[in-house]
C-alpha cells in the first residue's frame, strides 16, 4: 500500500446468514421447525480467513547511504531539522530516520538516513541489509563517505572503496538499484589533508557529481541541496554509480 487512505481487502466477509435475530419474536415456530428455521437463515458462504505479516516500507525520495560513522545522521541533521543521536562510534543509527528538505518553491523532499552499511551486510554482517527496503523506493541515491578513514595513520577504508562496497552490497539487495540517479557526498572535508583525498576520489569515480561537504559545520551543504533538487527534477541526464567507473 503505497498511498493514503489506499484501501485493500485482505479477507472477503461470508455471504448471506441472516442470523437468529432476523427471526420476529412474535414468531411462533415449534423447536424442530425453529431450529429449521434458523439452519435456513444461517446456511450461505461463510467468510475468508487470512494470516497477514506486515512490513513498513518507508517511502523517502532521497536515502543516505555510507559505511557506519560517515556522517549520515550529522548530514540528515544539517539538511533537514531533524534532530539525531550522532556519536564517534559504529552503528550509532540503529532504525532509520526520515527528515524534511524544504526549497524556497516549498517542494518538500524527504530524505531517509539509515544504519550504516558494511561490506558482507549481504551475510547479515554489522546490522546486515534488511534496513535496505527503507530507501528501496527512494527517486534518488545519496552515498555518504568519509574522507578521514585514512587520515593521520588511520588504518580505515579509503572512500573509493567504500563506495566500491556500498554499490556491491545494495545490488546484492536488490539487482539495478544503483542505476537510479545517484550522487556521492565526501564528509569531513574539514579534516587536514581532506581535500587531496578528495581530489583523488574525482579522478577515481566518474559519472556521478560530487559534493564534498563538512556536516558538522554544514558546510557545502546548500550546494548539495541543490544537486539533489537537480536529480530529484532530473534536470541533467542522471547516471548510477557505475562499478567499472570506480578504480580503487
Ligand atoms: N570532522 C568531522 N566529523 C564529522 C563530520 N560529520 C560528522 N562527523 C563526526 O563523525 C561521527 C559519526 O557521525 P554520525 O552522523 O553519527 O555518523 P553515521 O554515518 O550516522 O553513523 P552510523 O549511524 O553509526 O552509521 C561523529 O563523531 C560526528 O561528529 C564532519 O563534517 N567533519
Ligand atoms: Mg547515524
Amino acid at each position: 500500500m503505497t498511498r493514503p487512505g489506499q484501501r485493500l481487502i485482505v479477507a472477503q466477509g461470508g455471504e448471506g446468514g441472516l442470523g437468529n435475530a432476523s427471526i420476529g419474536r412474535d414468531v411462533h415456530l415449534s423447536k424442530g421447525n425453529r431450529q429449521e428455521e434458523v439452519a435456513r437463515l444461517s446456511s450461505r458462504e461463510p467468510g475468508t480467513e487470512s494470516f497477514l505479516i506486515l512490513e513498513l516500507k518507508s517511502i523517502a525520495d532521497v536515502g543516505l547511504v555510507g559505511l557506519p560513522n560517515a556522517g549520515k545522521s550529522t548530514l540528515l541533521s544539517a539538511l533537514s531539522r531533524a534532530r539525531l543521536e550522532i556519536a564517534d562510534y559504529a552503528f550509532t543509527t540503529i532504525r532509520p530516520n526520515i527528515g524534511s528538505l524544504t526549497y524556497e518553491d516549498y517542494l518538500s523532499v524527504k530524505v531517509a538516513d539509515i544504519p550504516g552499511l558494511i561490506k558482507g551486510a549481504h551475510e547479515n554482517r554489522g546490522l546486515g541489509h534488511a534496513f535496505l527496503r527503507h530507501i528501496e523506493r527512494t527517486k534518488v541515491l545519496s552515498y555518504v563517505l568519509d574522507l578521514a578513514t585514512t587520515l593521520n595513520g588511520r588504518k580505515g577504508i579509503p572512500p573509493w572503496e567504500q563506495l566500491r562496497d556500498l554499490v556491491v552490497e545494495l545490488e546484492h539487495y536488490q539487482e539495478g538499484m544503483t542505476r537510479r540517479p545517484s550522487l556521492i557526498v565526501t564528509n569531513k572535508i574539514d579534516e587536514e589533508g581532506a581535500n587531496a583525498i578528495h581530489e583523488e576520489l574525482k579522478r577515481r569515480v566518474q559519472g556521478v557529481p560530487i559534493f564534498p561537504v563538512c556536516a558538522m559545520l554544514q558546510e557545502g551543504v546548500p550546494d548539495l541541496r541543490v544537486g539533489l533538487r537537480d536529480l530529484m527534477d532530473a534536470a541533467s541526464d542522471p547516471q548510477g554509480v557505475d562499478l567499472s567507473k570506480i578504480t580503487v
